[in-house]
């Protein structure tokens, strides 16, 4: 049935359906889609419509199938760092609208990543698992069908821990919202990149099987439309990620959820993926073109016709219930050979459906996808982008080329589309810090003591890891726990220029932008993706003592202000660790670092305050000259989607702030400063 012959059956928001486990049935009675249980509904009290979707009290009404999660191999509320005296908010544990904090399991096993995405025990509001067949604990059979141990010591998933205080209501599970969603991300997120850290091989996989066992996800109610706490233009770097977040909880690219309608079950899309080869228009920011399922060859058959079954039928009555479908579009990572980045791009319909013949001659359907109007944009930022950066159309509003003057690699525009100024009150731009009075650390060494051993001057160790716990601090470029000091590596190192720990001597990776914000002044956003942990850029300017700054300087970075809390490393239950591994997150200066970027500076000058901040600051030593300074380096608290203003937190200087905060943040204190 192609659109419009239906009437005009529409299925709001409002009208989302509750979904909760009732018994199995027939695998296949769904559309033909097979799927592993049946779950009853319960209607929102504010629903209007009931003709559509039959909603029979008993004994079935919504027929959900559990996805089993196979996550690809793809693979903050507070800023700053948490000072000597710190307002507490942070991440924490987000409290349960009953106020309760509930432990998620009892009892605590390491399993095999293989074995654990099948074995994971539901926690609360996880659900259960049909996942992936299991096959066996841990000795397989030999091709000479001998026993062979296989000891896997680099997959490891947690499935149980005792006490552990999750601190998620399973009601907050279920209805989500966007403290949870940004909690579980960032959690999520520290984990998988500790995992890595730890050689784990397939960090993504061990991650999300943590989490699922655990229950530690929200949205997990399945919804028409969108997702509490996920906005349009979010960015995840895996589509574990997505899953905790409730955004597309399926492993294949479309996600469905069942209606029963006149007493028969049927399929009906709520999400799909495009992935680049599902899509014929992927390019086209308001619309693209879904192909069909089905057709392909299987067991020894040949190829054939697509038909108007399965997931090509879910797709179809979204067409005649005129229902939206959330779009998670997807790019390439410029930073990960081989790897996407998914990008929600808000609601969509399914306007019409059509047959035509296949490269191979076989049919094959094809559905169209319009983006609903009025959304904010999430993929056309993208594709105005990648425009700029290739120079088929110009950036426009550019006041200046480059603040900068050719002092970065990459030129730094001055943007204003909000007003025509263009004018920056003066002053000079530089990349390095000016150390006129700051305390100089006299480097102890001079020797080689770096990784290489062939370098024939080192033992093997170098010092800068040693400094760092006897760690590389990086993962993919990413920063994996914040600590209290990052040393980096120098001259003094065997290592080359480009070696990963040296971040903040290396400059800028990303391209930037100074903007006119509306209530703000001058403002900085990327034009890149930044994932959670990324190096943005140092805080530069002139050191200063403490006390000795102007009444009227706005661009002072002083580490002696007390900051809110920011809990960002990972939970060590969580990677399967003990206590006593953790990495503090309380930096240790000895005396307070003070910098004035008013006369001179960089890009961070432009860094706005916020009192929810997407910027964290952490202190690190570099050397220079064979001197050792201690810097600021500015990372992303969670993945930040591009031309996404860049903020970190100020700090209160006496506990209350000298200016009026307009960062809008639902944390704001008020005033910063
Ligand atoms: C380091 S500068 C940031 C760049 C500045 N917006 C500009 O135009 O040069 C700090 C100043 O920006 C403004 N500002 C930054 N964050 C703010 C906020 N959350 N609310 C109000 N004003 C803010 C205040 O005037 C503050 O003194």
């Amino acid at each position: 049935m192609e659109r419009g012959e239906e009437s005009n059956h529409h299925l709001h928001e409002s009208e989302a359906l509750d979904v909760m486990p009732l018994r199995s049935l027939h695998p296949m009675s769904l559309n033909g889609v097979p799927h592993s249980g049946l779950f009853h509904v319960k209607k929102e009290p504010n629903t209007t419509n009931d003709q559509d979707i039959v909603l029979a009290p008993t004994p079935l009404a919504i027929v959900a199938p559990f996805p089993s999660f196979r996550p690809s191999n793809n693979i903050s509320p507070a800023a700053g760092s948490a000072g000597p005296g710190t307002v507490k908010r942070g991440r924490g544990r987000p409290r349960g609208t009953n106020n309760s904090k509930r432990p998620f399991a009892t009892s605590y096993n390491v399993s095999s990543a293989s074995a654990s995405t099948s074995r994971a025990s539901a926690g609360a509001g996880a659900g259960h698992s049909n996942g992936p067949v299991k096959r066996g604990r841990g000795r397989s059979k030999a091709s000479d069908g001998s026993r062979k141990v296989v000891k896997n010591i680099y997959s490891k998933s947690i499935t149980s821990i005792p006490n552990f205080q999750g601190g998620i209501s399973q009601e907050d599970c279920r209805i989500g919202n966007a403290e949870l969603a940004n909690n579980l991300l960032m959690r999520f997120d520290a984990v998988r990149r500790r995992l890595c850290q730890n050689g784990i091989r397939d960090a993504n996989t061990t991650a999300i099987g943590t989490f699922k066992s655990l229950g530690l996800r929200t949205n997990s109610r399945k919804r028409i439309g969108p997702v509490p706490g996920v906005d349009v233009g979010d960015i995840f770097y895996c589509r574990g990620e997505m899953y905790v977040v409730g955004l597309h909880v399926a492993t294949i690219d479309i996600e469905f959820m069942g209606i029963q309608e006149n007493w028969v079950a049927k399929a009906l899309a709520i999400c799909i993926v495009s992935s680049g080869k599902n899509v014929d228009e992927a390019r086209d920011p308001a619309s693209l073109v879904f192909k069909g399922y089905g057709g392909t060859a299987k067991y020894g058959d040949g190829p054939s016709h697509q038909e108007l079954d399965g997931l090509n039928l879910a797709l179809d009555y979204a067409i005649q219930k005129n229902t939206v479908v959330r779009v998670v579009r997807s790019e390439e990572d410029q930073m990960r050979k081989n790897k996407k980045i998914y990008i929600y791009d808000g609601l969509y319909l399914v306007t019409e459906k059509w047959r035509e013949p296949g490269e191979n001659g076989f049919m094959r359907y094809k559905f169209k996808l319009v983006r609903v109007p009025g959304q904010k944009p999430g993929f056309k930022v993208w594709k105005d982008i990648q425009q700029w950066k290739s120079g088929l159309v110009p950036r426009p509003r550019i006041m200046l080329e480059d603040i900068s003057i050719g002092a970065e690699l990459s030129k730094i525009p001055l943007v204003n589309e909000v007003s025509d100024e263009k004018d920056l009150a003066p002053f000079a731009y530089v990349t390095t810090l000016s150390h006129s009075v700051a305390a100089v650390h006299v480097l102890m060494t001079s020797k080689c003591i770096c990784i290489k051993k062939e370098c024939g001057k080192g033992d093997g160790n170098c010092f800068c890891i040693l400094r760092n716990g006897d760690e590389f601090p990086y993962v993919d470029k990413v920063l994996v726990a914040r600590r209290q000091m990052v040393f980096e590596c120098g001259s003094f190192c065997c290592c080359y220029d480009d070696c990963g720990n040296r971040m903040i001597q290396n400059g800028l990776k990303h391209k930037l932008e100074v903007f006119k914000t509306i209530e703000c002044g001058w403002g900085l956003r990327s034009w890149d993706p930044l994932r959670a942990g990324t190096f943005i850029c140092e805080y530069v300017g002139e050191v200063i003592k403490k006390g000795e700054e102007g009444d009227d300087d706005d661009y002072i970075f002083d580490s002696s202000r007390v900051y809110s809390s920011l809990e960002w490393n990972y939970e060590h239950e969580l990677v399967g660790e003990e206590k006593s591994n953790h990495v503090s997150e309380q930096f240790a200066l000895d005396e307070p670092l003070v910098i004035s970027a008013k006369r001179v500076g960089n890009v961070a000058r432009f860094m706005n305050h916020s009192c929810q901040p997407n910027v964290f600051w952490q202190p690190m030593k570099r050397e220079n000259n064979g001197k050792l300074h201690i810097h600021i380096g500015l990372f992303a608290v969670k993945h930040i989607p591009p031309m996404t203003e860049l903020r970190f937190d100020y700090g209160l200087s006496r506990g209350e702030g000298k200016k009026v905060c307009m960062c809008g943040s639902d944390f704001c204190r008020g005033s910063f400063d």
